[in-house]
């Protein structure tokens, strides 16, 4: 093992956003409630089954690019809605529709609550870099960029694969491992050479069939078992334990 807590043939590290770097998982499982809470209610009456904004967001949507998330979720209620267009209005009962009202919603909670980042995982990422391993930004999420941003973190990566750069290279998001596979391909690794960092569960089957190096599970909401059963090597519940471990 190296300083970095990670096995000594990786040279590149592959980072998730949400839950991993910022505190903004909660933020998108907050929204995905209010969007799907909204439509279940319309759809089934004051009866309906709310959306578990842990057991149903771990599961279905966690990890997952955001149209991914709304026919998963769906699909686990017998649902099947319209696919509709990418600018469909917020209210329309299509998957597109669903996933605008759920960006609406989150976009207005950052914009209130701003975003924080992990102080551990800025430090992480700073140590890393300092002794010369490559990092990436691996995330499902369209704002990537922007939350990047507003956390203060832009400039700490030298790729960034997110659910934008993976439509325009048409590459299938997680659970699948390619948009992981084309983070350490731009930065010249091998996948054995190559850590995954995820809290997600959909993004440890990512980082496990991808044949990497190391997949390191971050537990940040007490599921480390699940972590493992989906394939972390190492779990943590925050980046800054595998400073100085295993020297
Ligand atoms: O809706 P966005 O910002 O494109 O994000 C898509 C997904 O990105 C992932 O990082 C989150 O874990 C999911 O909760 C989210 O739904």
């Amino acid at each position: 093992m190296t300083k970095m807590g990670l096995p000594d043939r990786v040279r590149v590290c592959l980072f998730d956003l949400d839950g991993v770097l910022t505190e903004t998982a909660v933020v998108h499982a907050a929204a995905w409630k209010e969007a799907f809470d909204g439509f279940l209610r319309r759809r089934e009456g004051p009866d309906f089954r709310p959306f578990d904004a842990t057991a149903d967001y771990e599961r279905y949507v966690d990890g997952r690019p955001r149209v991914d998330g709304v026919r998963v979720f769906l699909a686990s209620r017998g649902i099947e809605l319209p696919e509709g267009k990418d600018d469909d209005p917020p209210e329309a009962e299509t998957v597109r529709g669903l996933g605008n009202r759920k960006n609406a919603l989150f976009l207005e909670k950052i914009r209130t609550q701003g975003v924080e980042p992990y102080p551990g995982s800025v430090r992480y990422v700073d140590a890393v870099r300092a002794a010369g391993l490559g990092t990436a930004v691996v995330s499902s999420s369209a704002n990537c960029r922007e939350i990047l941003i507003s956390a203060g973190m832009e400039d700490r990566f030298d790729v960034r694969i997110d659910g934008r750069v993976a439509v325009e290279r048409g590459l299938p998001g997680k659970p699948h491992p390619d948009t992981f596979l084309e983070a350490a391909h731009d930065l010249g690794a091998e996948p054995g050479a190559a850590a995954v960092f995820e809290d997600a569960l959909a993004g440890m089957d990512a980082g496990r069939s991808g044949g990497f190096g190391a997949v390191v599970g971050v537990d940040r909401v007490g599921q480390a078992d699940a972590l493992r059963r989906h394939g972390a090597d190492i779990v943590v519940s925050d980046l800054s334990e595998l400073l100085g471990s295993g020297t």
